[in-house]
């Protein structure tokens, strides 16, 4: 594993619900520059790890450092979560798609970048005034979000209905909304799910082409383990709200208690194909009964 260049400290995160600890003394980095992956089955707490770092809940113990580059240092668990996408540039993709379906493609983008444009306006007034500044930055908004469409082949569709779209391109537009906001932590939860193979091969060009051109760091969440092995730079694994391994995809595909978490030790269960090819597993295996598909955060 690379060091240096840590984006993201995550120190002793722990959240509760009542009595369950759904997040257990969690500690990791995330780098600039890199794919870190948060993997694990289903209930392991990895939405519960964006929901903390996103502000939509506050953690229960915990500190959530993202060193900005070029801002300094912000503690996201004191930070309410329109600030830590304002300030401290963190931005984040849903399960669930979220567009505004009934906004056109562009439009979309541009509601991304409401706050830049909201000051250049001085709240309003310049708007108002059609200042000079403000059309700058209304040109530049507009300049940047023909740039994200290019990237994904959606602006000959800048005019569409955001929820006409097929729904692999409505994945992708949800990728640049965040990428219109000039994010420098990209946190995705599960970009691939539903995703058929050529888009999934499209996600991860577009994925690789974000660290490496735009110089971000990007944490996902994802159950397609063929994205999680081919791109990303640095796994962690949880399970049942710990972590259980941490390394390179080789690293963690080789240790035993990443194994034994995905495939248990008790029941008889096949585990499915794509996740023992990219694991080197059998798919005929013992099972704990987790479940490997895409669930719901
Ligand atoms: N708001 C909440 N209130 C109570 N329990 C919650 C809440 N949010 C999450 N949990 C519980 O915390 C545990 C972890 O859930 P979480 O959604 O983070 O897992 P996950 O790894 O993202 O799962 P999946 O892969 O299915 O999306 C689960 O047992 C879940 O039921």
């Amino acid at each position: 594993m690379t060091t240096g260049n840590v984006l993201l400290d995550v120190e002793h995160l722990t959240m509760r619900f009542g009595g369950l600890v759904a997040i257990d003394d969690l500690s990791f980095e995330a780098r600039r520059n890199e794919i870190t992956a948060l993997i694990g089955p289903n209930g392991a707490g990895k939405t519960t790890v964006f929901n903390c770092l996103t502000g939509f809940y506050k953690p229960t113990v915990g500190r959530l450092k993202l060193n900005h580059p070029a801002k300094g240092d912000y503690l996201l668990e004191r930070m309410d979560g329109f600030r830590i996408t304002q300030k401290a540039d963190v931005a984040r993709t849903f399960q669930n798609i979220r567009l505004f379906p009934q906004m056109s493609v562009l439009e979309n983008l541009m509601v991304a970048q409401h706050n830049r444009l909201m000051k250049a306006s001085m709240w309003t007034v310049g708007g108002l005034l059609n200042l000079p500044s403000f059309r700058q930055a209304e040109k530049e908004a507009i300049e940047l979000a023909k740039y994200w469409l290019n990237k994904v082949s959606l602006y000959e569709r800048a005019d569409w209905e955001a929820g006409n779209l097929p729904y692999g391109d409505q994945r992708r537009l949800e990728i640049c909304r965040a990428m219109c906001t000039r994010p420098v932590l990209l946190c995705l939860d599960e970009p691939a799910a539903g995703l058929n193979p050529k888009e999934s091969l499209e996600l991860n060009e577009l994925l690789l082409g974000i660290r490496d051109e735009e110089k971000i760091g990007i944490l996902l969440i994802e159950h397609d383990m063929s994205v999680v092995m081919q791109i990303s730079d640095h796994v962690v694994v949880l399970d049942h709200g710990r972590k259980i391994s941490d390394g390179t995809p080789t690293e963690v595909k080789n240790d035993p208690a990443v194994i034994r978490a995905y495939l248990g030790e008790d029941e008889d269960e096949d585990l499915p194909k794509e996740v023992a090819n990219d694991l080197h597993m059998p798919s005929h295996a013992h099972g704990t009964g987790h479940d490997h598909g895409g669930g719901q955060g």
